[in-house]
């Protein structure tokens, strides 16, 4: 047994589990979206080179991934100080801050948020997707990648102290590429000798999460301590989501509060509504995964912050928990989905 077994690690340090209360699983309070930019239509370069105007909020809403300053999350430290200690009086207690290397990690920046904020922040080890993996990255071995993911957790990142409490977001895309597999096996080693958790950002196609889960399964990873993001927009049909679900992953429902009309990653995807999300969490409910579910909002691009007519980290809080009370899901199971699972999910084996 390690001496983080029964604690979770914070960015402050060791924190009993009882401590973190409603926690977002899925969140980014500093970093760079850059490595996903997608340039504007030629109408709209004009206004994708000065967004930040009221006349242009809508325009943001649905084209967040085209305009380069909207990407630098990074710039808005203090807008992000103020929204976490709203996030505080709405009853929020902790984040997981999933921002992982390649999207431009800022530990000490971490530290002093969560030291003025008293949010418990959890930080993220490893890797993003191969197209911000860097040339030594690629050409490292997975027992060479996977000291690295350990050293992250029980030393620290990127030459400060500051220590990691969970491995991810690992980043994978469709196809999964050669470096991602490296990682992902990598991943599933340092869960395995650490028994801490895991969280993956998959591939744009249904058949994503599955295929990763088998790929961490066969290198040994605990699947039942690993967190799948990004289902909302990644599978659409039930059936084929309580097939994923019998994997036994957590299910995450992590991109509350983005509703736009194409998705420019894969315009085949109809992005759900805050209502849709709804609907499909209940459903889940119904169908006996209350235990499974954790929910946030992935909040990357600076148009999200309430500073910029967003809704800001404290939207599940205020607005989704009453809408899921009021569409059948228990005070009982939101607790759930909102404390317990979390906690569970959090706390080192
Ligand atoms: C770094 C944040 C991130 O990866 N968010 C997911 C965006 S999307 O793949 O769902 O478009």
């Amino acid at each position: 047994m390690s001496s983080l077994s029964g604690k979770v690690q914070t960015v402050l340090g060791l924190v009993d589990p009882d401590q973190l209360g409603r926690t977002m699983t899925h969140e980014h309070l500093t970093m760079t979206f850059e490595c996903c930019y997608f340039p504007p239509a030629p109408r709209d370069e004009a206004v994708a080179a000065d967004p930040f105007h009221m006349r242009h909020l809508h325009w943001l809403r649905q084209n967040p991934y085209s305009c380069r300053q909207n990407l630098l999350l990074q710039q808005e430290t203090a807008a992000v100080r103020d929204e976490l200690l709203a996030y505080r009086k709405a009853g929020g207690g902790a984040i997981v801050e999933n921002t992982t290397a390649g999207l431009d990690r800022d530990l000490p920046t971490l530290r002093q948020l969560a030291k003025d904020t008293g949010v418990h922040i959890v930080a993220g080890a490893g890797y993003y997707v191969d197209c911000t993996h860097s040339e030594d990255t690629k050409r490292m071995s997975v027992e060479q990648l996977t000291d690295v993911i350990v050293a992250e957790v029980l030393h620290g990142a990127d030459g400060t102290d500051v220590r990691c409490g969970v491995i991810g977001e690992i980043g994978t895309g469709w196809p999964i590429t050669a470096s991602e597999t490296r990682v992902l096996r990598a991943a599933a080693h340092a869960q395995a000798q650490l028994g801490c958790p895991l969280i993956i950002h998959p591939g744009r196609d249904p058949a994503a999460p599955a295929a990763v889960l088998r790929i961490l399964q066969e290198a040994g990873a605990d699947i039942g301590k690993t967190v799948m993001s990004h289902l909302d927009r990644t599978i659409f049909d039930e059936a084929a989501l309580l097939e994923f679900a019998q994997m036994g992953s957590y299910l995450e429902y992590d991109l509350f509060g983005t509703e736009m009309l194409n998705y420019p990653y894969d315009l085949k995807v109809d992005m759900p509504s805050d209502s849709q999300r709804v609907q499909t969490l209940a459903f889940l409910m119904k169908e006996g995964y209350e235990d499974r579910v954790v929910i946030a909002h992935d909040i990357h691009t600076k148009n999200r912050l309430t500073k910029f007519g967003g809704h800001g980290y404290s939207h599940i809080l205020n607005s989704i928990v009453p809408k899921m009370l009021n569409r059948g899901v228990s005070q009982q199971q939101v607790d759930k989905i909102l404390v317990d699972n979390p906690k569970r999910w959090l706390t080192f084996k």
